[in-house]
């Protein structure tokens, strides 16, 4: 799948939140995103799942199974997990038997005639995973998948994760907290300066690339007028620059 020219905001006069993301998310491999808070890691990973169209460029080659966990899963809705779940399974053509097989695995068997709303935070996040990997998705992508885990969840997910790509699937993920560090051969994403580059395989997120092999860089303010704001910034990344807006 291919991200050409992606860039994105959520309003038509709102803020850039992602530009000029080019960049190619190949099967079977796991891909990991990082970023600062706020640097759109979420945004990046709803448009590679389609939930939200790109403003400019274009995204290809998604696969047709698409399997998505958000940061929060949405428990406010009335029914139990089995009933979800069930209902996730029939609308992704699958038997009623996975949930059993998932609720297993993500041990949470013992909560399927319990309400999503009083799920706590943790077991809500299993069921979001569960929902994302009960039709082995060509295409998973898992938004900081562990936050809130019980440990016990939170050390199989990487096996989870390394089985699915096995598979042949494109798995994306964001991970604040390290734990896919199993998982040796990953590639790595940093969003940053509302864009996306791909990490060396040594290089620290935080790190530009090229300033690493000893280059030196100076900081520049410039003010202009607010028409010709967007031009002139275009011009700057054209010319090779790294440019943040301010206002
Ligand atoms: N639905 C929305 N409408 C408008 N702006 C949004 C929306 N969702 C996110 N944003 C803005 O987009 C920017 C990127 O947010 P995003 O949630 O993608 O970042 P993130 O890197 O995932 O952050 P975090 O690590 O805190 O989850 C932020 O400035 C945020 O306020």
């Amino acid at each position: 799948m291919r991200l050409d020219d992606v860039g994105f905001r959520y309003h038509r006069r709102g803020p850039w939140i992602l530009r000029d993301v080019t960049l190619e998310l190949a099967p079977g491999r796991v891909v990991e995103v990082t970023g600062v808070n706020g640097a759109g890691k979420s945004t990046f990973l709803r448009l590679v799942a389609g939930l939200r169209r790109p403003r400019r460029g274009r995204v290809t080659g998604r696969p047709r199974r698409v399997g998505y966990a958000p940061e929060r899963f949405p428990v406010a809705q009335p029914f139990t997990v089995r009933a979800y779940l069930t209902h996730m399974a029939a609308l992704r053509k699958r038997r009623d038997d996975v949930i059993g097989a998932w609720s297993e695995r993500l041990g949470f068997a013992h909560l399927l005639d319990v309400r999503l709303p009083e799920l706590s935070k943790g077991s809500a996040q299993k069921v979001g995973l569960a929902q994302a990997l009960l039709h082995e998705p060509d295409l998973l992508i898992l938004d900081e998948p562990f936050a809130g885990l019980d440990a016990r969840t939170r050390d199989e997910l990487p096996a989870l994760v390394a089985e699915r790509a096995a598979d042949g699937a494109t798995v994306v993920i964001s991970d604040h907290q390290g734990v896919l560090g199993p998982i040796r051969d990953r590639d790595r994403l940093l969003v940053a300066d509302r864009t996306i580059r791909v990490l060396d395989a040594a290089e620290k997120a935080g790190e530009p690339g090229r300033a690493s092999r000893g280059e030196r860089y100076a900081r520049l303010e410039v003010t202009v007028e607010e028409a010709q704001a967007e031009t002139v910034e275009e011009g700057l990344r054209a010319a090779g620059h790294r440019v943040r807006r301010l206002s």
